[in-house]
């Protein structure tokens, strides 16, 4: 990829496979030959981390001559958009990746297909059917997955009993998955791989879950099959991908030349871990940077405590202060002095392993949030804090209490989540919180003002943590605190606990 300078072009070029020889200078090109590309991937869930993330993996493949066999078909289950604005641009898009040492732009080609399932059934399942499908990819998120907070299959979600009237025209993805697996085991084809590129905790075993669970409300010889054949390897994936606004979208046009309707932008920086378990052909992924490994739970853990949390952080304590990217937040000392010393609370309870470098890491991550150039929306990182907060913050809190140690930085990013949903940032400003169960957790929330502890009552978010009455009072006094606004808060709390720098 080349770097180009921001500058006004006059005359955009609408993307599409004619356009690729007449491309500005700086935009790099497929210059692979895409109609001989034969795919072999099928991808549900082409929003913007997919098409930023695994697809510009596979784009390089391709560009190395690596991919034959490997190209994508991209699969939407819920936004006709996208499809007609893959179908306009023949399935080319853009990544922007800005970053402080310039940005890049690429035009990625290795998508073929795009298929919409509610129009097209019969040719997703043909396609999944297809000896030639050796792998399906998903980015689908958490809310795709019908698993409760023990990550067990709910069996209540009314989409599963709306599946099961007619298991031969699915609707879900994972309907699409069973019925085309039961095809390719009633025609003695091999399966593919399930891969799960989606941010829940234990994604592969996730993955399992559900297929093996939908098709044992089938026929239980068809999981049994399922259970035996196919692998569902775990990955840790990451590239931070904020939404592409219009605004975005229109600088683009202008800065770059080119007239993409829906353009990616991204960092630098990529990503992505994969557990070595395949059943059927593995993409030499590794030949671009992909990690295979034999446990991805190490970093899963490593990027979902320092990443993931900090992103919960820097969310509900920025949105409050009245910040809405995280270019802005941190471009405040104080908030970044904050970031630092949540990440070193979180650091002691992280596991020491080869292959990861925590202080490189970390001092990536830092440099990472700092991106001036990402103009990350907090309130995408805001969303689903009920998932999020369980996952991301609070085994990290139980941790380090467990070695009596105090997380101040930690309990403070809670009552942030806590002050958040109580519906209004300290300008007055009403906040839209978006999340399952959003209701529940916002009359929760209002109903003592300060104090934490009818949102506590939550059992599948707190657990024990709620019995403690040492961080129940902990989480009373932050929530208490922040009444004097986020960033003086922090500015108290860093003072307090020597962190400040
Ligand atoms: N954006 C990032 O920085 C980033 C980084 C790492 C991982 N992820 C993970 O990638 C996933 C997708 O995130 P995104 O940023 O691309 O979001 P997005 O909103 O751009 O894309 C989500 C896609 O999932 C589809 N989808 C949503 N619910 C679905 C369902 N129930 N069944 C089938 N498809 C469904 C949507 O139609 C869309 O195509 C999430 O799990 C997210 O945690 C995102
Ligand atoms: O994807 P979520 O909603 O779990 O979390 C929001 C962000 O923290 C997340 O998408 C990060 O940007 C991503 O994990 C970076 O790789």
């Amino acid at each position: 990829m080349t770097s180009y300078d921001i500058s006004t072009a006059a005359d955009p070029v609408a993307l599409t496979a004619a356009a690729l020889v007449s491309l500005p200078e700086g935009v790099d090109a497929p210059g692979y030959d895409r109609a001989a590309l034969r795919s072999g991937v099928v991808h549900f869930g082409v929003g913007g981390f997919h098409r930023a993330h695994q697809a510009v993996y596979f784009d390089e493949l391709a560009r190395r001559g690596l991919a034959d066999g490997w190209g994508l078909t991209g699969v939407g289950l819920h936004r006709p958009e996208m499809g007609e604005v893959m179908r306009a641009q023949d399935c080319l898009y853009l990544v922007v990746a800005r970053g402080a040492h310039g940005t890049t732009a690429r035009v990625v080609g290795v998508m073929g297909t795009y298929l919409f399932a509610p129009d097209q059934r019969e040719a997703v399942l043909q396609t999944l059917s297809d000896p030639a499908t050796k792998l399906v990819t998903l980015t689908i998120t958490g809310s795709g997955y019908l698993l409760n907070p023990d990550g067990d299959f709910s069996d209540d979600d009314p989409l599963v009993a709306a599946e099961l009237e007619d298991p031969g025209r699915p609707d879900t993805v994972f309907g699409y998955l069973v019925e085309a697996l039961d095809r390719r085991r009633a025609a003695g084809v091999a399966p593919f791989t399930v891969l799960s590129c989606d941010n829940i905790p234990s994604n592969g075993t996730a993955a399992r879950t559900m297929v093996v669970s939908f098709a044992q409300l089938r026929d239980s010889e068809l999981a049994r099959w399922i259970e035996d054949n196919v692998a569902f390897p775990a990955s840790m994936v990451d590239r931070i991908t904020p939404e592409t606004t219009p605004e975005e979208r229109d600088r683009i046009v202008r800065s770059l030349g080119v007239d993409d309707r829906w353009p990616v932008i991204t960092e630098p920086f990529s990503q992505w871990v994969i557990e070595d378990v395949f059943c059927n052909d593995r993409p030499p992924l590794d030949e671009v940077g992909v990690q295979y490994v034999a446990d991805v739970a190490p970093y899963e853990l490593t990027k979902k405590r320092l990443l993931n949390a900090s992103h919960c952080a820097l969310g509900y304590l920025g949105y409050l202060a009245g910040h809405r990217t995280t270019a802005e937040v941190m471009a405040d000392p104080a908030y970044a002095a904050y970031i630092a010393a949540l990440i070193d609370e979180v650091t002691p309870l992280l596991p020491r392993v080869d292959g990861i470098d925590l202080s490189a890491y970390k001092k990536s991550l830092l440099e990472r949030l700092a991106n001036p150039e990402m103009a990350d929306q907090l309130s995408r990182l805001c969303r689903r804090g009920s998932t999020k907060v369980p996952s991301y913050l609070l085994p990290s809190i139980i941790e380090t209490r467990a070695a009596g140690r105090p997380a101040p930085m930690l309990t403070l990013a809670v009552a942030g989540w806590f002050r958040y949903l109580q519906g209004h940032d300290y300008a007055g400003e009403p906040i839209d919180v978006e999340g399952p169960r959003r209701d529940e957790f916002v009359a929760l929330a209002r109903q003592e003002d300060a104090d934490p502890r009818p949102l506590l009552t939550v059992r599948d978010v707190f657990g024990d943590l709620a019995d403690d009455a040492s961080f129940v009072r902990d989480l009373h006094v932050a929530s208490e605190a922040l009444r004097a606004g986020p960033r003086d808060t922090i500015e108290t709390w860093l003072a307090v606990s020597g962190g400040a720098r």
